[in-house]
């Protein structure tokens, strides 16, 4: 069964990691292309490297240009896919790449982003626990940020397991693709190159909130996140140490059990041998998550340090994950493991 699919928001960073994985999804016709200021000009103008697509003019972004899909992925700015998405019929599978409909609890919204909640859909990670059921067979899905994504996954394992106390401390140094495309003084080349800089310190991050949602669903209680974003002078990846207190004399040999556990099954996790630390480059342009654990025993914590792709794993590639499930196709279907190396 061939759907075809439309992307709003397709001149974007993420709209364009969007479109480079689809392209090769055999089950994914790809229809209308969207964007805001960047309407009436060729996609191949803003996405160079998408030759196959380099032809294609790029419409509004409406309800009328967005409509006779079954598939709609909106890769907008945070704000404004819930009034795009309440435009769309319920029959449609709606993948929203922004935070619009992440959060469960309206105060979080109002605090983090401001106006009006628009309700919370089944959250694009399926592999925290629950939330794979709430994809398979939905019409809407709520992507999640990048940070979260490697965050969570470091953490979700060892606080389910009750081996650490739920107080965690996340640093995730990120390449600056993850601001997108936008022109702001900090993003400049010769503001990056050379540096690499803490932003949204001391709990001013918006991702704070996810993070929380995310791992006390998974501890069973509510879990305080402590979290710093680190911009480095890479284009892409995610590299996230994640630490929390031990519960009593835990070993690693028991936290390995934990997340191998957690994990073996799942296609997008890997968890590295002992002695292998993950880094960004080896899971540039792949679904892939790499993972390993430590016990800090002189500091009585556990480490965990994670790899993603933000734009992959990290957002398009977990929408498309998400909308493989939702489909009812093979979960793995048009994503790999494999990156891009050196
Ligand atoms: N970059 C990343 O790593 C991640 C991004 N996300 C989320 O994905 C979404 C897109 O991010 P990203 O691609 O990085 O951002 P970009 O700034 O690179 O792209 C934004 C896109 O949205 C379009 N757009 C902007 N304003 C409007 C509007 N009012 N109506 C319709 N279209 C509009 C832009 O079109 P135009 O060219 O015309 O301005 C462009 O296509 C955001 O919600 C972001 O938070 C989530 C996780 C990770
Ligand atoms: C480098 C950089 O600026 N990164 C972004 C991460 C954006 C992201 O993951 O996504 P959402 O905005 O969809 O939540 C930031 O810190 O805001």
């Amino acid at each position: 069964m061939t759907v075809k699919i439309a992307v709003a928001g397709a001149s974007g960073y993420a709209g364009g990691e969007l479109l480079r994985l689809l392209l090769t999804h055999p089950e994914v016709e790809i229809g209308a292309l969207t964007a805001a200021s960047s309407a009436g000009t060729l996609l191949g103008t803003h996405q160079p490297h998408l030759a196959p697509l380099a032809g294609r003019v790029l419409a509004e972004t409406t309800a009328e240009t967005l409509a006779g899909h079954d598939v709609v992925f909106l890769a907008l700015p945070h704000g404004h896919s819930a009034e795009v998405a309440a435009q769309l019929g319920p029959d449609v599978l709606v993948v929203d790449l922004a935070a619009d409909h992440r959060l469960a609890n309206p105060a979080d919204w109002q605090r983090w982003y401001g106006g009006e909640h628009a309700g919370q859909w089944p959250y694009g990670l399926p592999e925290l626990p629950g939330a794979r059921e709430k994809l398979v067979g939905t019409k809407r899905v709520a992507v999640p940020g990048c940070f979260p994504t490697g965050g969570s996954l470091a953490l979700a394992p060892a606080l389910a397991a009750g081996l650490v106390e739920p107080d965690v401390t996340v640093v995730a140094v990120t390449g600056t693709s993850g601001a997108g495309k936008s022109l702001k003084p900090n993003l400049l080349g010769s503001e990056v190159m050379g540096s690499a800089s803490a932003y949204g310190v001391a709990g001013k991050h918006r991702h704070t909130p996810e993070f929380a949602q995310n791992l006390s669903g998974a501890a069973g209680k509510p879990v305080t996140v402590s979290f710093t974003p680190v911009l480095a002078p890479m284009p892409r990846g995610i590299l996230t140490t994640a630490t929390a207190p031990l519960i009593g004399d835990v070993d690693e040999n028991t936290v390995r059990e934990v997340y191998e556990k957690a994990y073996d099954a799942e296609p997008f996790v890997q968890l590295l041998p002992a002695g292998m630390w993950p880094a960004t480059a080896s899971t540039l342009g792949s679904n892939n998550v790499q993972l390993q654990v430590g016990v800090d025993a002189d500091a009585g914590r556990l480490v965990v340090i994670c790899s993603i792709d933000n734009l992959t794993k990290g957002t398009a590639g977990g929408a498309v994950q998400s909308m493989n499930l939702a489909l009812g196709f093979p979960e793995a279907t048009g994503l790999s493991t494999v990156g891009v190396a050196p």
